[in-house]
C-alpha cells in the first residue's frame, strides 16, 4: 500500500538521518519545503520533494493537503497512560485549599492511584489504558513512552507493564516500556524503605527482565520519596538487566539528582522545575536529554521548567505530556506545545523540535522517528488549512489536525 500526499503548504522538519537530538541554537531552526509532495511505502517513508519535481510518481491513494502543513507525529517521552480510575476528587481537593503534598501525606496521591489499580485486573486496565490511547492517536502522538510506578507490589507492577506490551502489540503507535516500582513507598514498608527496594530488586526485576518487559528504568527522586542513595542503588541494579535510567528529578526540590543520573548517563531527566546552576553544568556534554512537562505545571500551578535557560546554555530540551491521573490528566502534545511557547517563551521552532525529534531521542528511538527523512517510519500529522505552522501554538485549545498517519496507517 503506497500513499501520496501532494501540494503541502509546507513540510515540516525535513532531516537527514544523522540528526538525532538539537541543541541550544539549532534548536530554532525547523527545516521545511514549501509547495511539497511525499510518498510513503507501507509503513515507510521513501521520498519526498518539491511538487515542481512529482512527475510520473504514482500511489494507491492520494491525499490533497493544499493549504495544510505536514509535520512528523509528536513523540512523547514521558506518560503513565495505563492506570486505573481516576483521582477527580483529590482535584476538587485541591480547589478547596489542600496542596499535592499534603494529598499525598493523607495516604492519597500515587498510593490511591495503587489501591485502585491492584484491584482492577489485568483486561479491566487494558481496556481503560487503550481509550485513552486511542485518543492522543487522534491528537497526533505517533510514539508513547509507558511507565508502570501504579502497582507497587510484584503482582500489581507486572500487571502494568503486561498491559503495556499488550498495547505495543495491538496498536500501530510505537510503544517503549519503563519500570517505575520506585515511584512510591507503598504502605505496608511505610517504616522499611530498604525492603521495598530489595523486593524491587530480589523479585521484579529478574521477573521483568525474564519476560522482556522493560527497556527503561526509572524513581522518584525527591524529598519525601526516594533519595540520592536510593538513586544509586536503583540504577545500579537495573543495569545489572540492561535497563537505561530515564528519571523524575527535581520537580519539587533539587539535590544533586541530576548530576547524578548524567553520571549513570541517563537517556533523560524529567521534570526539572526547581534548577540549580549545577544541574545545568551537568547537562554540559552529556548525552542525557532534559525533559520539561509542562501541562503538569499548569495542572498543579507548579513553576514551569526554565526550557530558556536549558537552551540558551546550548542544551537540547524535549516535551512531553507527562500523562497520569494525579498531576496530569492529559495526553495532548498539541496543548504541551502551546504552553511551552506560552508559558515558557519558546519559540514555535523550539517547540516543535523539543515535541519530535528531541522527544524520539529521550525515548531512545530518533534513528525511526521524530522527523521527515526517508527510511524513517511514517508517522505524520497533517494539519487543516493553516496561515503558517506558527498558528499551531498561537491557537491553543483548538484542534488543527485534519489526518493523522501511523506507521502508513490512516487513524
Ligand atoms: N512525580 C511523580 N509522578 C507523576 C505523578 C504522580 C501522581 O500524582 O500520580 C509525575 O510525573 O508527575
Ligand atoms: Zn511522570
Amino acid at each position: 500500500m503506497s500513499i501520496l500526499i501532494t501540494n503541502i503548504k509546507e513540510l515540516l522538519q525535513i532531516r537527514d538521518e544523522k540528526t538525532i537530538k538539537v541543541s541550544g541554537n539549532q534548536m530554532n531552526e525547523l527545516p521545511t519545503l514549501k509547495n511539497a509532495y511525499l510518498l510513503i511505502d507501507n509503513d515507510t517513508i521513501v521520498d519526498f520533494g518539491l511538487m515542481s519535481n512529482i512527475n510520473g510518481i504514482e500511489a494507491d491513494q492520494i491525499l490533497d493537503a493544499t493549504g495544510k502543513m505536514v509535520l512528523p507525529t509528536w513523540c512523547d517521552s514521558h506518560t503513565h497512560i495505563v492506570y486505573a480510575g481516576d483521582r477527580s476528587q483529590e482535584f476538587v481537593d485541591r480547589i478547596n485549599g489542600l496542596s499535592y503534598e499534603d494529598i499525598a501525606n493523607r495516604g492519597g496521591g500515587i498510593i490511591n492511584s495503587a489501591k485502585t489499580l491492584q484491584n482492577t485486573s489485568e483486561d479491566e486496565l487494558y481496556n481503560q489504558s487503550i481509550e485513552r490511547v486511542q485518543n492522543v492517536m487522534k491528537l497526533g502522538t505517533g510514539a508513547l513512552e509507558i511507565k508502570s510506578g501504579y502497582g507497587l507490589t510484584p503482582e500489581a507492577e507486572l500487571k502494568m507493564l503486561r498491559v503495556i506490551k499488550r498495547i505495543k502489540q495491538e496498536f500501530p503507535i510505537k510503544v517503549k516500556a519503563t519500570f517505575l516500582g520506585a515511584h512510591a513507598l507503598p504502605l505496608q514498608f511505610k517504616d522499611n524503605k530498604q525492603g521495598y527496594l530489595d523486593q524491587i530488586i530480589n523479585e521484579m526485576l529478574p521477573q521483568i527482565a525474564k519476560e522482556g518487559l522493560a527497556h527503561y528504568i526509572d524513581i522518584f527522586c525527591e524529598k519525601g520519596y526516594f533519595d540520592l542513595e536510593d538513586v544509586n542503588q536503583m540504577l545500579s541494579a537495573g543495569k545489572q538487566y540492561n535497563l537505561i535510567p530515564k528519571i523524575h528529578v527535581n520537580q519539587f526540590n533539587a539535590f544533586g539528582g541530576v548530576a547524578l543520573a548524567v553520571k549513570h548517563n541517563a537517556l533523560s531527566v524529567d521534570h526539572l522545575e526547581e534548577l540549580n546552576p549545577e544541574d545545568i553544568e551537568a547537562l554540559k556534554g552529556s548525552n542525557t536529554m532534559p525533559v520539561a512537562l509542562p501541562s503538569c505545571s499548569y495542572f498543579l500551578s507548579i513553576p514551569y521548567t526554565p526550557g530558556r535557560q536549558l537552551i540558551d546554555a546550548g542544551l537540547p530540551l524535549a516535551l512531553a505530556t507527562d500523562y497520569n491521573p494525579g498531576s496530569t490528566p492529559s495526553g495532548n502534545m498539541n496543548f504541551v506545545v502551546s504552553t511551552a511557547c506560552i508559558k515558557m517563551k519558546l519559540t514555535p521552532e523550539e517547540a516543535i523540535n523539543a515535541a519530535t525529534i528531541n522527544g524520539a531521542y529521550a525515548m531512545g528511538i530518533a534513528k525511526q522517528y521524530g522527523s521527515v527523512t526517508k527510511g524513517k517510519k511514517a508517522n505524520l500529522i497533517i494539519t487543516k488549512p493553516l496561515s503558517s505552522y506558527n498558528y499551531l501554538p498561537y491557537a491553543f485549545g483548538d484542534n488543527h489536525i485534519d489526518t493523522v498517519i501511523i506507521n502508513g496507517e490512516i487513524i
